[in-house]
């Protein structure tokens, strides 16, 4: 009888066959027999392997010892993480914060920088690139996560198997992966396509053919390839009639975010009831219920006889730098009036598309709060943009529609001997001019006028999605005179897929605050090549927007 029959002892301190100790030793604590028949044990001296009688098979003492895998054991000692061979000898001279175990000729590792990657049978990495998280591979292909977040699938010698990336990925079973986009679960082919169009809250692999998901009303069912129900093993859990009641009185969030910040709330914690009561001059009783409702909305929490406010509510104070603090006011006031017209919208030609920017314009105090909001999206949003831009760093760079110049200062940072030219209008400029850069410049004017400057490259952030599409062809027109050949245009914006629904809220939202639209991938391109503009990339990072890249034909 082999390695085989040996199993650990309930007691954990030896090995039995046949139900019968195999050794007369005993250790603090043995793990399973692996080929070539060792297994993990640990004794006063420290972890090492033993063999089928019981005796250690190498003099070294390990923190940590684990089972051999294709004839390579992971151990952990003082000077970090390796494997060994079966007589006790390093596979390398390389160490590791952490080894996994040898599957199919590779092995997951994470570097002492913290990066994973995968080594080869020699224990050397076994292509040159590192990730921020590596699967174990199986049939030839391994999940790599990069800094983003973001999953695909390299095959062994680390080139990529497709160029999809996802939210969440599995390594393939039986021609199938599972895979998550920002909807939900679903399962893709080999090159990274989905096999259907429908997302669920989970999926299982597919198993001959059929494969068991759970739908985001609870409902279970078994499905074929093309996503078709082929029964439904439970019903939905979550009654429609009550989620469609929660969707229409979603306005009762707004408001009562939006009351607390104009009372002030969350200035006020922490406190007791009475603290807040007496500081806001507020009823005791009212503000209670109040209180009640923000914890329902996750923003405030009771310690003891304490409010406070949760890390959600955070984001509700005016003095934190990503405050929405003014973001709950606009959504509340002139945002939600915009809203209540879009039936209007939708459905009469002649509906006059509202001069979002002319009303903020007009109230002094709005431009200040307007543009508040918007930076702390900036702020919130872009910190990765720059960076994805890979420019040569000493361009004249135009940012259009810039707002406060958030982004400009994140690009002014990431770039030493960049200079940037903020194009605004008149009020959001005067606004900007409190943060002073040199290499900064400051430019009143218009979307629609003509630019009387010769830059290298273009940025519209957040910019074509306020106006329809005629209008953002006039700005990206604009951006190309600006610009000799070979110059570059970046429009940073949320991208919509081809098909399905993400984003499409947000686009009745652009609709009814601007007239204007969210847009695919292909329309940016599209008005890109009206306007005298090659696309050359599109680059979906792990932040909401995209940065959809062209160079000036
Ligand atoms: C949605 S904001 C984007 C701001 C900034 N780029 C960002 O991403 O945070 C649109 C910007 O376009 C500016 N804008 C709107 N109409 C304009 C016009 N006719 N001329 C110049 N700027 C304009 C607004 O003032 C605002 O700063």
């Amino acid at each position: 009888m082999g390695w085989r029959g040996l199993t650990v002892a309930p007691e954990r301190t030896h090995h039995l066959l046949n139900g019968a100790p195999a050794y007369s030793a005993r250790f603090l604590e043995v793990l399973k027999f692996h080929d070539p028949g060792l297994a993990p044990a640990v004794d006063a001296a420290g972890a090492t392997h033993i063999d089928l009688s019981g005796q250690p098979v190498y003099a070294d003492r390990f923190i940590r010892t684990f089972g051999f895998y294709e004839g390579r054991a992971a151990v952990h000692s003082l000077v970090g993480c390796f494997h060994i061979l079966p007589d006790g000898s390093a596979l390398s001279c390389l160490r590791f914060a952490w080894c996994g175990n040898f599957q199919e000729a590779r092995c997951a590792v994470r570097n002492v920088e913290g990066r994973y990657l995968h080594l080869g049978v020699d224990g050397q990495p076994a292509y040159e690139k590192s990730w921020r998280y590596v699967g174990d591979y199986r049939d030839g292909v391994a999940v790599v996560q990069r800094d983003d977040g973001l999953h695909s699938h390299i095959d062994k010698s680390g080139s990529h198997v497709h160029l999809k990336w996802f939210v969440d990925l599995d390594v393939f079973h039986k021609g199938y992966a599972r895979a998550r986009d920002d909807v939900g679960w679903m399962h893709v082919d080999g090159a990274g396509l989905a096999l259907y169009e429908r997302r669920f809250a989970n999926v299982e692999p597919f198993y001959n053919g059929q494969a068991r998901v759970e739908r985001f009303d609870g409902g279970l069912e078994v499905i074929d390839e093309h996503g078709d129900t082929v029964v439904e093993l439970r019903g939905g859990r979550r009654s429609e009639f009550a989620a469609l009641s929660a969707d229409m009185v979603g306005f009762w969030r707004t408001e009562a975010i939006a009351a607390a910040v104009e009372l002030g709330i969350f200035e006020a914690l922490p406190g007791t009831t009475a603290d807040i009561a007496g500081r806001l001059g507020l009823d005791h009783g009212r503000l209670n219920a109040l209180l009640r409702a923000l914890v329902e909305l996750s923003l405030v929490e009771k310690r003891g006889t304490i409010w406070v406010r949760t890390a959600r509510g955070e984001y509700l104070a005016k003095d934190n730098p990503l405050t929405l603090a003014d973001a709950a006011g606009e959504y509340a006031g002139p945002l939600r009036k915009l809203w209540g017209s879009l039936a209007v919208a939708l459905r009469d030609t002649d509906w006059r598309t509202p001069d979002v920017f002319s009303d903020v314009a007009a109230d002094p105090l709005r431009v200040q709060s307007h543009h508040r909001m918007l930076r702390s999206y900036a702020r919130h949003d872009y910190p990765s943009v720059p960076k994805a831009m890979q420019l040569r760093g000493d361009e004249l760079v135009m940012d259009v529609g810039g707002g406060l110049g958030v982004l400009a200062e994140m690009l002014l940072d990431e770039y030493p001997k960049l200079r940037v030219i903020l194009l605004d209008r008149t009020e959001v400029i005067a606004q900007a001019r409190a943060n002073p850069n040199e290499r900064l410049q400051l430019l009143s004017g218009d979307l629609f006028e003509r630019w009387d400057v010769k830059v290298d490259v273009v940025v519209l952030a957040r910019v074509l999605h306020d106006w329809d599409d005629e209008r953002a062809a006039r700005i990206l027109a604009n951006a190309r005179k600006v610009l000799q050949v070979g110059g570059r245009v970046f429009v940073v914006e949320m991208l919509i897929p081809d098909d399905g629904a993400f984003g499409g809220l947000c686009d009745l939202h652009l609709l009814t605050a601007t007239g204007g639209r969210e847009r695919t991938a292909k329309e940016f391109e599209n008005l890109f090549r009206q306007a005298g503009f090659e696309p050359t990339a599109v680059q979906t990072l792990a932040a909401l927007p995209s940065i959809i890249e062209g160079v000036a034909r």
